[in-house]
């Protein structure tokens, strides 16, 4: 599995106030990319651009080396993203959820793929009890379930780890490293430590200062 998501020279203005600028990042296979900043610095906005859910940015997006214009619908179909929000409808039980999610991605799945997911993040037997009636934490791990069951190489994760107990965490993050040594990508926000992840390569935001790097 080789593929690249690069950004050059990526800036982005927020109410007279650039989030950041001139912002460069390759991400390859195998890598795990930790965007860090205070809140309000713009690591959701940076996140949801570089997932192609935002259009007002300057700079470009390249897809393995081509102009994501042109490819836009192969690297939809490459990426994972999760949101802030759990995004789980609270109506539905974990497995409907999981469901519509393979839906979502075009898949249809085995109902044993979706128990196994389930299993696989902790909601053993409370497979069919609606989310809403679920914690905050159960709900996120309805979420993060997803990344048991629909196979995608690159991994964008806004704030995954929030509501997650502790030995969820350690869960998470060793699934975040084993998605990287399998040949996927992270590229993750999270105000966590990720002690367990080793070093990172990190790209800090600041306020109206961007601070790029490894
Ligand atoms: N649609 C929008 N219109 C105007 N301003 C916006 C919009 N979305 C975000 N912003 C502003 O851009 C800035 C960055 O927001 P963003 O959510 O990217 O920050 P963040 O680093 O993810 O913050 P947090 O750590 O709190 O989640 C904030 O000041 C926010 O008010």
């Amino acid at each position: 599995m080789t593929f690249r998501l690069e950004a050059r020279h990526l800036a982005c203005e927020r109410d007279d106030r650039w989030l950041f600028a001139d912002l460069d990042i390759v991400v390859g296979a195998g890598e795990i990319v930790r965007i860090e900043g205070p809140n309000g610095s713009g690591k959701t906005t940076l996140l949801k651009i570089l997932s192609g859910q935002l259009t007002d940015y300057q700079g470009e997006l390249y897809w393995c080396d081509s102009p994501m214009r042109q490819v836009r619908s192969d690297f939809l179909a490459n990426l994972l993203y999760m949101g802030h929000a759990p995004g789980v409808k609270a109506a539905l039980s974990p497995l409907e959820n999981l469901a519509w999610y393979q839906a979502l991605a075009g898949e249809s799945g085995s109902e044993s793929a979706r128990m196994k997911a389930l299993a696989a993040v902790g909601l053993t037997g409370f497979e069919d009890i609606p989310a809403a009636q679920l914690s905050a934490g159960q709900q996120r791990r309805i979420a993060l379930a997803r990344l048991e069951l629909i196979e995608r190489p690159l991994w964008v994760l806004d704030e995954p780890f929030t509501a997650i107990d502790r030995d969820g965490v350690a869960e998470l993050e060793q699934r975040l490293l084993a998605h990287a040594r399998r040949g996927g990508s992270v590229l993750v926000t999270t105000h966590h430590d990720l002690t367990s992840l080793g070093e990172l390569r990190r790209i800090r935001l600041g306020r109206g200062v961007v601070h790029a790097g490894q």
